[in-house]
């Protein structure tokens, strides 16, 4: 049988049995499901909401199939931190003989490190941080602890684009300490980029806020785990706690699948123009102090970890960010009235391109003593890429650049000279560069394979 690629997948709905045949799932709006006599009550697939929904049970089917996994391996929740709250309480919190030691890494989304500080300042777990795109440091982190219960991963993190070795600490963990439930926050990937289930993690959740769905209209978790035994111990506290996903929710997570591998594609496409043109024409390529570029993105050769990345993922994503050097010159560029395309929100994996200043905003929950003892750098910005036109994106941005005097426009603006670097550049990109850049990430036959980015299978 043939094994369709993932966008066909996704495209197609079939796992409901709508009495009129209907092309799209109905949306269960009910709470309550009659029981059809009390000797099968019990045993009934629907009897309350909180419980199960059909609408629910089919956008698990559809997250199954992005992760390669039967429905009875999927959750989906109301939220991204709902599903890590959900993981916590199912796997890792449930042992009251002692306080678990959760290893996490130190770049992580400020919402995560504030459930992980408000589980360790209740003494509910012991939280230790590292960074874990630095192997060697988190082995001997690990080693050195009597026991470890839970390890938390994320790769690329957020937002400074580090890159986790996923499989070789998956295996390094597992060979170590088999009982030891790793977690993957999979969110900066999505399914469509990356399956850490292949490397024998334990648990993968999303942000279906993001790329999942796509549009900004819903909150959404998506929880896909290696086994379905591991699956009923977290749908006990799911259901215990009524988070599962509303059917409402549920429906429009449906159809935002279906438009996953298109959106993917084009808003992959506009994060690899835009990082290269940041860094090559707007001279966001002096290395700093630490000899790395001030443009980060995982799809640059320039990325100190750009072939590991390329090495267990089938492409780079939408999310970029770079260093202006200056806090005073990014605070302009994000609160330039000429932004008219770009819009100042948090989030990242929608149709809409998005800036921020992590900061003070996605990140601002993290305290800022920590932030600067992990140096995070406070004029990042982070741009999240939707499916515009990327030259309407390139001009919106360089417009605004110009007025936060962090560029200036010579020789009719053919000509960008970087005045917080004095870099000098060409304006645009020329076409004929555009395959280069694709073939940096997807090797030689680029273009094709970028069209294919969604058949993991078959890269
Ligand atoms: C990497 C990452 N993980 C998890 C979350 C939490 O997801 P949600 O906002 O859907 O709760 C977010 C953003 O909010 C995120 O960026
Ligand atoms: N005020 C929110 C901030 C949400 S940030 C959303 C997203 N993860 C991102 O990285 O932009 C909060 O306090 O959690």
């Amino acid at each position: 049988m043939v094994d369709h690629s993932l966008p066909t997948k996704l495209v197609s709905v079939v796992q409901h049995n709508d009495q009129h045949g209907s092309s799209v799932p109905p949306i269960y709006q009910s709470t309550t499901f009659k029981v059809g006599s009390l000797e099968e009550g019990a045993s009934q697939a629907y009897d309350y909401t909180r419980s199960g929904n059909p609408t629910r049970t089919v956008v698990q089917h559809q997250l199954g199939k992005l992760y390669g996994v039967d429905a009875s391996q999927v959750l989906a929740v109301s939220s991204g931190m709902t599903a890590l709250d959900m993981i916590l309480r199912g796997l890792v919190l449930n042992n009251s003989a002692h306080v678990p030691t959760i290893i996490a890494g130190d770049d992580l989304y400020g919402g995560t490190q504030r459930l992980l500080t408000h589980l360790e300042t209740r003494n509910h777990a012991r939280v230790l941080h590292v960074d874990t795109t630095n192997y060697d440091s988190f082995v001997k982190l690990f080693k050195q602890q009597p026991q470890v219960d839970c390890v938390l991963l994320e790769s690329p993190t957020n937002p400074l684009l580090k890159v986790a070795d996923l499989p070789r600490l998956c295996k390094f963990i597992k060979s170590t300490n088999p009982g030891c439930v790793v977690a993957v926050d999979n969110t900066m990937m999505s399914g469509m980029l990356c399956n850490p289930l292949h490397f024998r993690c334990d648990v993968v959740y999303e942000s279906a806020t993001k790329y999942l769905n796509g549009h900004h209209d819903i909150m959404a978790g998506a929880i896909i785990t290696r086994t379905p035994k591991i699956a009923q111990d977290i749908y006990f506290i799911v259901n215990s706690t009524g988070c599962g996903l509303s059917p409402l929710d549920s429906w429009l997570l449906i159809r935002g699948l279906k438009t996953l591998g298109v959106r993917m594609y084009q808003q992959q496409h506009n994060a690899m123009v835009l990082a290269h043109w940041l860094e090559n024409s707007c001279g966001f390529l002096k290395k700093s102090k630490k000899e790395r570029t001030l443009t980060r993105y995982v799809g640059l050769k320039s990325h100190p970890q750009f072939d590991l990345h390329k090495s267990f993922n089938s492409g780079p994503g939408a999310v970029l960010s770079f260093e202006t050097g200056s806090f005073e010159h990014s605070r302009r560029l994000v609160s330039s009235p000429k932004l008219k395309i770009w819009s100042v929100t948090v989030s990242f994996g929608c149709v809409n391109s998005l800036i921020s200043m992590p900061g003070k905003m996605s990140h601002a929950a993290i305290d800022p003593a920590l932030r600067q003892e992990r140096e995070f750098p406070e004029d990042i910005i982070r741009l999240c890429c939707g499916i515009e036109s990327i030259a309407d994106l390139q001009e919106d941005l360089l417009e605004a650049m110009v007025d936060a005097d962090i560029v200036e426009l010579r020789d009719e603006g053919r000509i960008i000279y970087n005045k917080l670097n004095g870099h000098l550049a060409s304006n645009t990109i020329g076409q004929g560069e555009l395959p280069n850049i694709y073939e940096e990430f997807f090797g030689q036959n680029g273009i094709k394979r970028h069209c294919l980015l969604t058949s993991r299978a078959k890269l």
